[in-house]
């Protein structure tokens, strides 16, 4: 099966697009290099630009008519960042989007899957399945959900059929270590941790009186190899999980539910190490967090992640001393 991959030169996407790869599938990736690396898409067609590039789009369905199904995982994640910078979330998630979509439609496309995210549920409720409500706490949140709900209508006017994966927190890289997460200065509670222990600063706990069990936010991690996974699954169940419905919604997590204090504690357990931490406000628009209930993904996609966060926490630690050796040690586009 030929699937195109936008946002395939990033940490999922090109995570995904091995999956496929090794499955015997065969990515065609689009990519802006805005975050994504061109050292992720080594041995794949790709081709770099905008997914609101119509004139592109059209020329890689000319030049691959036998693409089957979209991937769409190009997009800006940074949740403070959004809330400094609305307006350029909305237009990279949102507006170029649907253009996108425009395209994609346009080109004959009619399988997507999506990369939603389980920040859309805010802190709607602790425990939540996929017809929680939906109450996003941040442009990032907002604008996954939104294009969501512009899913949910192109899919019911039956111009595409779509399947929207809400991941909950990724964490690992590709266990052969051929991808992981790019950015140098990630700003994520894992990759945070990582560059304490490496001498940068100390970890901070960004809020310590949240309604959870111990004050700390929970998340739910889920191992980037076990969401390719799923991607996997969706493409190749594609009709039979989208039959009547038109747009498919799934949440992918563990259904564990790890608080930031517990993350730190494993951390610690795998290295071995103590970490100096301190403890800090909230960050802005940072919800307290929820787990999923993940019955539709065993369900629908015969789907469970098969990776402990411990092992999460190592194959991060992996890649992080790799990283730079796969990047070519060029300087960091994130350094600013
Ligand atoms: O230095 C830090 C960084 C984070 N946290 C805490 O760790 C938890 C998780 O924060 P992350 O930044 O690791 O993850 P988010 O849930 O905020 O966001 C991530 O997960 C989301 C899905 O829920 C989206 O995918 C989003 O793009 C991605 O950045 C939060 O309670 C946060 O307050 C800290 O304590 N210290």
């Amino acid at each position: 099966m030929k699937i195109l991959i936008a946002g395939g030169a990033g940490f999922i996407g090109s995570t995904v697009a091995s999956r496929l790869a090794d499955h015997g599938d065969q990515p065609v990736v689009l990519d802006s290099l805005v975050t994504g690396r061109r050292e992720f898409t080594e041995g794949r067609p790709f081709y770099q630009g905008d997914i609101a590039d119509g004139a592109l789009i059209d020329r890689i369905f000319a030049e691959h008519p036998d693409i089957e199904a979209v991937v769409h995982c190009a997009a800006l994640i940074v949740v403070p960042e959004s809330v400094a910078d609305p307006l350029g979330y909305y237009e990279a998630n949102v507006a170029k989007g649907v253009t996108f979509l425009r395209h994609l439609v346009r080109n004959g496309c009619t399988r997507l899957v999506f990369s939603s995210s389980a920040s859309i549920y805010g802190d709607s409720e602790p425990t939540v399945d996929e017809s929680s409500p939906i109450a996003p706490l941040s442009p990032y949140a907002t604008s996954k959900a939104v294009f969501e709900l512009v899913l949910r209508d192109v899919a019911a006017a039956g111009q595409l059929g779509v399947v929207s994966l809400r991941y909950f927190n990724p964490i690992g890289a590709d266990p052969q270590l051929r991808t992981g997460l790019q950015i140098r200065t990630p700003t994520h509670a894992l990759g945070r941790m990582i560059d304490s222990r490496a001498g940068g600063r100390p970890f901070a706990i960004t809020g310590t009186d949240y309604p959870t069990r111990d004050g700390s936010g929970i998340r739910d991690y889920v191992h980037v190899w076990d969401l390719a996974e799923a991607h996997l699954r969706a493409l190749h169940r594609f009709d039979a999980i989208t039959a009547g419905h038109g747009h498919q919604v799934i949440n992918l997590g563990s259904g564990t539910g790890t608080t930031v204090r517990e993350l730190l504690g494993a951390f610690e357990s795998v290295t071995g190490e103590q970490l100096p931490v301190v403890e800090a406000p909230a960050r802005p628009g940072d919800p307290a967090g929820s787990r999923p209930d993940s019955a539709r993904a065993r369900e629908l996609l015969d789907w469970e992640p098969q990776f402990t966060v411990e092992q999460g926490i190592r194959d991060s630690l992996r890649w992080a001393e790799l990283r730079d050796a796969v990047l070519n040690g060029e300087a960091d586009p994130d350094a600013g």
